[in-house]
């Protein structure tokens, strides 16, 4: 793809590795490696004639696998329908998406129910758990809906990696917000998906809770090498991420590399000047 490097606009020491949108409105969040999720000149437009609604205006953006990538931007600036279109909950109007080297946005609808199920994992800002389900059927409600045996050991890992092993027989109910969110990730990790997408994950949280789901994020990432792209609106979870990728009008508007909350907050202050 063609991408446009351009040194930071404004004088961020740690944020050297901001990119600009070039003529296609192009970049990517670090230098190129393996790229976990692709959008390609990918346009979303919700309506028709004069209520048409243009979500996503010509996007391209290159998500290296490996990655803790946060996105930001105003209110309806388009960040949930670019995580639905990553995640293959919604399909661009014209454009391409990749999962890895596999197109989305060319799979007829079984095929991409699968790849969902099987390659993508959700957390939503909800935790949308089964009351009625301990942890552990939480956790593996989706492979068992599936016809895939969960192997115990692997589940146990999961389970501990986010440290609710201790909680496996547990219900929802009988878990606090951020323990549940816990299993949410837990449920997202079990099916080794090839990239974690994540709505909002603290935004139901309160600031220390967040906190620690950030670092279980981070953490995920650091240990094994596992992609997350994650929509916030808050500066300080986009904090914990390695690049911080900005839409303004369904469109990019720069990128951060390892940003500090300031800077997040900073350029988020100044998005509508450029
Ligand atoms: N299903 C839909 N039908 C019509 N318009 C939509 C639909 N979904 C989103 N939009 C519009 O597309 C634009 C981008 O919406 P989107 O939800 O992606 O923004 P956002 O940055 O996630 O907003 P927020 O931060 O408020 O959640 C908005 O103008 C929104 O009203």
């Amino acid at each position: 793809m063609t991408s446009a490097w351009y040194p930071a606009q404004d004088a961020h020491p740690a944020a050297e590795a901001a990119a600009y949108p070039g003529s296609h409105h192009d970049f990517t969040t670090a230098e190129p490696g393996p790229a976990a999720l692709r959008l390609e000149s990918v346009t979303k437009t919700y309506g028709t004639g004069t209520n048409a609604v243009t979500a996503l205006d010509n996007v391209s953006v290159t998500i290296p696998r490996g990655t803790f990538t946060a996105v930001m931007g105003p209110s309806g600036s388009g960040k949930s329908t670019f995580l639905h279109c990553l995640a293959g909950l919604d399909r661009p109007t014209t454009g391409r998406v990749y999962l890895g080297d596999t197109e989305l946005s060319g799979l007829k609808e079984a095929a991409l129910t699968t790849v969902r199920r099987e390659r993508i994992g959700y957390v939503f800002q909800a935790y949308n758990l089964m009351a009625a389900l301990s942890v552990r059927q939480n956790v593996t409600l989706v492979p068992r809906l599936a016809g895939t045996r969960v192997d115990e050991a692997w589940l146990r890992e999961v389970l501990q990696r986010v440290g609710m092993d201790r909680f496996a027989d547990r219900r929802p109910t009988q878990l606090s917000g951020g323990q549940q969110q816990r299993v949410a990730i837990a449920r997202a990790l079990v099916t080794r998906p090839d990239a974690v997408l994540a709505d909002e994950p603290t935004g139901a949280l309160d600031s220390r809770t967040g906190k620690e789901v950030l670092r279980l994020f981070r953490q995920i990432v650091d240990d094994t090498g596992q992609t997350v792209l994650m929509v916030t609106h808050d500066p300080v979870a986009a904090s914990y991420a390695d690049s911080v990728v900005f839409l303004a009008d369904g469109r990019p508007a720069g990128a951060l590399h390892r940003p500090t909350a300031e800077q997040i907050a900073d350029r988020m202050t100044h998005l509508g000047d450029r």
